[in-house]
């Protein structure tokens, strides 16, 4: 086993190598990702994005290889504490919502700060802020079989950034929703990563939302083909510095 990564670098990946059920998903994967980074993950479907963001978010045991959460090596955790280190660390955006249709926008927004212990008030208070943040504040008293898809999705953004978690794993959020939405809800997710200094890693076969990130990794059958970097203080899609890489994925991610 190796000496724990570098402490810039919130998740730190070596080899990863992960299949279901015999069928490789992910053939040997490495990356670095810095504290308060938005990473997009891109690569046409089938590539291994979900897999890639289920291993470094303790979703999934990788098969070889390493995770690690700043000096944690995730790869050596059990189910009890990948569990504890996603609900106390990580938080979660899919491509469904998955609210609880009882609840309503408020409440689902709550929920995983009254999980952790958040006071009553403190955790509506919270909240309603972050229903604000993502402009669906007007939803706050309904359920989300009232809402739009799109209300849904804000709402499903606002439950993950809530706790703020050290790291946010965005797995295709903007899937349900049409253009224009989708660029919405991700540039609303990147610019609250960024101001709450949290570190977004962000799935999508779309190429468009790198535009929104710092850095793009593209995977290509289970392997890194390549890494492209957003110039400072731009988000508007320029990208320069490309690279392709296969065995130098380390420090091309770096
Ligand atoms: N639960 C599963 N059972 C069997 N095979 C799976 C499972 N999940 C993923 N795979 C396979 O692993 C490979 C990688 O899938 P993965 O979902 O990680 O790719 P992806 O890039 O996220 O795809 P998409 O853009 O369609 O979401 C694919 O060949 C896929 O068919």
């Amino acid at each position: 086993m190796s000496a724990a990564p570098p402490d810039n670098d919130v998740l730190w990946a070596r080899g990863i190598v992960k299949s279901h059920h015999g069928t490789p998903a992910l053939r040997g994967v490495s990356l670095a990702v810095r504290e308060g980074e938005v990473l997009a993950v891109t690569g046409p479907r089938g590539s291994g994005k979900s897999t890639l963001l289920g291993c470094l978010s303790a979703q999934l045991p990788v098969d070889e290889g390493e995770v690690w959460f700043h000096s944690a090596p995730v790869h050596t955790l059990g189910r009890t504490g990948r569990e504890k280190l996603r609900r106390e660390r990580f938080g979660w955006v899919g491509s469904e919502p998955h609210l609880v249709p009882e609840l309503t926008a408020r409440e689902n927004t709550a929920l995983p700060l009254l999980l952790a212990g958040t006071g009553h008030r403190a955790a509506y208070t919270a909240a309603a802020e972050w229903l604000e943040r993502l402009d669906v504040a007007d939803c706050a008293k309904r359920r989300p079989a009232e809402l739009t898809q799109a209300q849904r999705q804000r709402i499903a953004v606002a439950r993950a950034l809530a706790p703020l978690p050290r790291v946010v794993f965005a797995d295709d959020p903007g899937a349900p929703l049409h253009r224009e939405e989708r660029e919405q809800v991700l540039r609303i997710l990147a610019s609250a990563a960024r101001s709450h200094d949290l570190t977004l890693l962000l799935a999508t076969h779309d190429p468009e939302p790198a535009g929104q990130a710092d850095r793009t990794l593209t995977l290509v059958d289970g392997r890194i083909a390549g890494t492209s970097t957003t110039p400072a203080g731009t988000a508007d899609g320029r990208t320069a510095g490309s690279t392709a890489s296969g065995s130098t994925a380390v420090t091309a991610a770096r």
